[in-house]
């Protein structure tokens, strides 16, 4: 068996006409944190639909647990919480975490688990439209944690957190990869990087950098990730 959860190999996608992840190639060896970092639109979503195997693409692999993304028993071994929370307004938390269980074949005894690993037993009983932002992107993500998956692939899961959860929440993401568990989880926030255990730097489709977050300060010879990750701009342009 591979060591690799995830394997990309001169992956390409075009979307409206234009090169969005121009041939980016990497690996995720499994039980780690691989942070995906970049600015706004430089394909980060893109990549991780490409991962969970919605995204059409134009050219290379994507290999995920030794199998080709999208491939039917995937399915079940990937959590994938994306960006815009798809979780019914009208039902309380623990119903639609049941509700998402049932579908997704997950036992029942997984809902609370989910619950109170994302810091939402308190709030279990209120219905899902009347969360906070942050308590509903909270709720996503738990979704993500039922059936618990070899896979976690989470898009910009501590938005709109303050720094205490995302504390917790980068806290449970060591935990789940020390259980091994493998996390591609991207961010725009360059201190969450520091918790990876590699980055992955993109900018305007192109893997800028993948590496441990201090093999990176040192390349660069700088003394924080946002500094490395500017130097490494400008030696690209
Ligand atoms: N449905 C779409 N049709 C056409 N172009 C799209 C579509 N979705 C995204 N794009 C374009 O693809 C590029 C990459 O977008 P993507 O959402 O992958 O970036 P991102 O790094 O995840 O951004 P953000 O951090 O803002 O979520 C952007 O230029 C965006 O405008």
């Amino acid at each position: 068996m591979t060591n690799s959860a995830l394997r990309v190999a001169g992956l390409r996608v075009r979307r409206g006409g234009r090169p969005v992840v121009r041939d980016v190639s990497f690996e995720v060896p499994r039980g780690t944190v691989a942070g995906l970092l970049g600015p706004s639109g430089c394909g980060k979503t893109t990549l991780m639909r490409a991962v969970v195997g919605v995204q059409i693409v134009e050219g290379g692999t994507v290999t995920v647990l030794g199998l080709p993304a999208g491939s039917p028993p995937l399915r079940r071994r990937i959590g994938y919480a994306t960006q815009n929370p798809a979780i019914y307004a009208d039902l309380t938390v623990r119903e639609a975490l049941r509700y998402f269980a049932a579908v997704l074949r997950a036992p029942a005894s997984d809902v609370d688990r989910v619950i109170a690993e994302v810091g939402l037993a308190d709030h279990a009983g209120k219905l899902v439209g009347s969360l906070s932002g942050g308590q509903h992107s909270r709720a996503n993500l738990a979704v993500a944690l039922l059936g618990t998956p070899e896979l976690l692939v989470l898009d910009e899961p501590t938005v709109g957190l303050d720094p205490v959860l995302r504390d917790e929440l980068w806290a449970l993401f060591r935990r789940l990869a020390e259980g091994g568990a493998t996390l591609l989880v991207s961010s725009h926030v360059m201190d969450e990087a520091a918790r990876c255990d590699r980055l992955l730097l993109m900018r305007e489709g192109v893997l800028l950098a993948d590496d441990a977050p201090l093999a990176l300060r040192e390349r660069t010879g700088t003394p924080d990730l946002e500094q490395a990750f500017l130097h490494l701009v400008k030696a690209a342009s």
